[in-house]
């Protein structure tokens, strides 16, 4: 019968989908009047809109119709050449993806078998779970503390598990805002080394430091390690322009060994064939000469909300509550006193026309976090992040 009203069965792997919380609250903060502290949106009125307008023209005078026909699935190779440059990496060794989501996506398909036991920080980045676990990933929580992943607590947990691979963020962390220091990172590949364990490095927020001293990233001190042979590295890197120019071209990329590349390939073929190619062309014409100006425009922007954001907090300080204080990226982390839900407080926040995301969609292990949220300073003015942080204090506040 080609109608019925029974339900379509759906696969066991869609059984085990979830929602993104950040994207559910998304759709409430569409509201123009809500103060979002939400997404980690970066701020919409600083994206170079003109300098966008201008490379599209460039882009079709200069490909005309081939900027806008299939390309492949590698990539638009001026953008590949200039991405494996700055990270003196082959091209071969560059495959952009549509968002670092996607390649969190691809790389879940091409690495895990149902089962594999994935390590990751605790809190961590809830797109990753998402991506991640469709494919049937465990997940095993790293021993974390205030400074964020801790090596020792990491070393122990692969001599008891046989962790598959390593999900981390080591600068300026979602959701924590924690960056780890240059020991740690030492310390971390010296463990992953010994272990021979692969690492996923995502690292969308590392251009957005505004306080204390440039870390190099895992990637950048293993290829080093490697003498700068990528096929010996065994640190993934994701990275993207989502947060340093635009999110809504999804454009980003993985650095990876050969072997690795050609499956995210095919495995690409398979997901959408490619990236926009006109998308590329645009993003490949910004790089030269916006990207470094737009970086040092956000850093600027960014440090003043994060600093607005600590003020407002230090002035109003809610009882019991405490706080990270990020070098960068886009997000503090807020940790409430015991007993205080923030699920609930969200409900009342959004009525009072305020959002955040509460913390416990960022841990893998279930009934965590009850107390905990990410706030997003980037999106909104400084005189709203004042008018909004002294929202969610009175609704604290009132809740002791
Ligand atoms: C650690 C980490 N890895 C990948 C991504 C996705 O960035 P892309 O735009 O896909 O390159 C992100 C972006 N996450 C933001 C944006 C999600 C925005 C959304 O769901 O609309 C957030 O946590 O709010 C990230 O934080």
């Amino acid at each position: 019968a080609a109608m019925s009203t029974r339900p379509v069965r759906l696969s066991r792997i869609a059984e085990q989908m979830t929602a993104s919380t950040i994207r559910e609250i998304l759709k409430v903060t569409q509201r123009p009047d809500i103060i979002s502290f939400a997404g980690g949106l970066p701020a919409p009125e600083l994206f170079p809109l003109e300098e966008v307008r201008a490379a599209t023209g460039a882009v079709l005078d200069r490909y005309g119709p081939a900027a806008l026909q299939y390309s492949t699935t590698e990539g638009h190779p001026p953008l590949r050449a200039w991405l494996g440059d700055r990270a003196g990496v082959p091209a071969q060794n560059v495959q952009i993806v549509s968002g670092s989501q996607q390649g969190l996506d691809l790389l879940g398909r091409v690495l895990l078998d149902p089962g594999d036991l994935v390590a990751v920080e605790n809190p961590t980045y809830l797109g990753a779970l998402q991506a991640l676990r469709p494919y049937g990933a465990r997940f095993v929580a790293v021993p974390t503390d205030d400074d964020g992943i801790s090596p020792d607590g990491l070393d122990a947990l692969l001599a008891e598990q046989p962790v598959r691979l390593l999900y981390a963020i080591p600068t300026f962390q979602n959701p924590t805002g924690r960056t780890l220091s240059r020991e740690r990172r030492e310390a971390l590949l010296d463990v992953a080394e010994r272990h021979d364990l692969l690492i996923i490095e995502d690292g969308p927020y590392s251009d957005l430091r505004f306080r204390g001293q440039a870390q190099p990233s895992l990637f950048e001190l293993a290829l080093a390690r490697a003498g700068g042979d990528i096929e010996s590295v065994r640190v993934i890197s994701l990275g993207t322009f989502s947060k340093t120019l635009v999110p809504g071209l999804r454009d980003a990329w993985v650095l990876a060994p050969g072997a690795v590349i050609d499956k995210l390939v095919q495995a690409k073929q398979g997901a959408d064939l490619h990236s926009p190619t006109l998308n590329q062309m645009i993003i490949a014409e910004l790089v030269e000469e916006v990207l470094p100006r737009q970086i040092a425009r956000v850093r600027e922007a960014y440090g003043q909300r994060c600093a607005a954001m600590l003020a407002a907090l230090a002035e109003r300080s809610p009882a019991g509550v405490h706080w990270t204080r990020p070098e960068g990226g886009m997000f503090l982390w807020l940790t409430l006193p015991e007993g205080l839900d923030a699920e609930k407080l969200l409900i009342s926040a959004v009525e009072a026309g305020v959002a955040f995301v509460p913390g416990a969609s960022f841990f893998a292990a279930p009934g965590e976090g009850a107390n905990t949220m990410r706030l997003s300073y980037v999106t909104v003015p400084e005189d709203r992040i004042r008018a909004g942080v002294g929202v969610l204090a009175d609704l604290i506040d009132q809740r002791r």
